[in-house]
């Protein structure tokens, strides 16, 4: 649905994309990267409302800019909210569905089926100006769809989100994803993007680093040794009782002495192992993190791999 060749904008003497190929297609695809990757350029670029500066953008094979004929066919939620704030969800779905040019009756049934999709039937008479993140964000799709889009973007649609809203949105487009729309979701956040989907584009300034499924990025980066914090009242025995464990390579104790770091290979494994550890031998754990687990680290890895 969606194909880049080459594709690179500048803004005067600032690259937001740098030669970028790939094809979008139908279900859910993440572009994932941090500020300033070039994600919001690549939504721009697919929404019709800049040009690349070099390369070949084509949406549905036509190019998007100044198209209206792709514009038809596309839906767009931006990062930022432009609501009418005083008008309830669902009058506000409905003056869009008119502007689109719909009919008052075809706008009244056309805007319950959408608000229906987004499973805001019962809280869409409330005006906007008392919405949670996760209900504004569920309207914004909901305008996104009036016109029966084929490719959805939405721009950092999560931010800002508590982890049951982000739950409850993330079924929503998935919902909208298996029934064949080709949904495209930017996000700065690693794990946001592992309970969404699979298909990731990771940007890195400007650069398209990898593409295809997040599983092979995480076996990449599970080869490397992966640094893991626990806090404990006793680091010593638990140094005592992990350190015989084969995907160990190094272990050291946090000054403060409430706190054991260490790298391990694996770290599937080394958690499972350390589940059993901590059952049999009745090891008391407060809290343990990986500061890897992060989209620095991946950019790290890849481009140290
Ligand atoms: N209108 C503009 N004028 C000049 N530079 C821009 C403009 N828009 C984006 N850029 C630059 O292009 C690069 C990519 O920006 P872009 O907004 O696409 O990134 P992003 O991944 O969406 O980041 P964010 O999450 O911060 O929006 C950045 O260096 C940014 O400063």
């Amino acid at each position: 649905m969606i194909t880049l060749q080459n594709v690179s904008r500048w803004y005067g003497q600032v690259i937001g994309l740098n030669d970028v190929n790939c094809t979008i297609g139908p279900g859910l695809t993440a572009l994932l990267g941090q500020n300033g990757a070039g994600k919001s350029t690549l939504m721009r670029l697919v929404t019709g409302q800049i040009k690349p500066t070099t390369g070949e953008l084509k949406v549905f094979g036509m190019e998007p800019f100044a198209n209206p004929e792709v514009y038809r066919r596309l839906g767009y939620c931006p990062e930022i909210d432009n609501f009418y704030e005083h008008y309830s969800g669902r009058d506000f779905v409905r003056f869009l569905a008119r502007l689109d040019g719909m009919s008052a009756s075809e706008a009244k049934i056309r805007t319950e089926e959408v608000i229906a999709m987004v499973g805001m039937s019962d809280r869409a008479n409330r005006k906007i100006q008392g919405y949670s993140k996760g209900m504004r964000q569920r309207i914004k799709l909901a305008q996104a769809m009036l016109h029966n889009p084929d490719i959805i973007l939405l721009d950092e649609p999560l931010n800002g989100l508590d982890p049951v809203g982000r739950r409850e949105f993330i079924d929503v487009l998935g919902g909208l994803a298996a029934g064949g729309k080709c949904i495209v979701v930017s996000s700065h956040i690693l794990f946001e993007v592992e309970q969404m989907t699979r298909s990731i584009l990771l940007l890195h300034r400007g650069r398209l680093l990898a593409t295809g499924d997040l599983r092979d990025i995480r076996d990449l980066i599970d080869k490397h040794p992966h640094k893991i914090r626990i806090e404990t009242d006793n680091p010593r025995r638990a140094a005592e009782l992990l350190a015989p464990l084969p995907n160990v390579v190094s272990m050291s104790f946090d000054r403060k002495g409430d706190a054991l770091q260490l790298e391990v290979r694996d770290p599937n494994s080394f958690y499972d192992s350390l589940s059993g550890i901590v059952l049999e031998k009745q090891l008391e754990i407060r809290s343990f993190s990986s500061p890897d687990n992060n989209l620095e680290s991946v950019f790290k890895y890849l481009v140290e791999a």
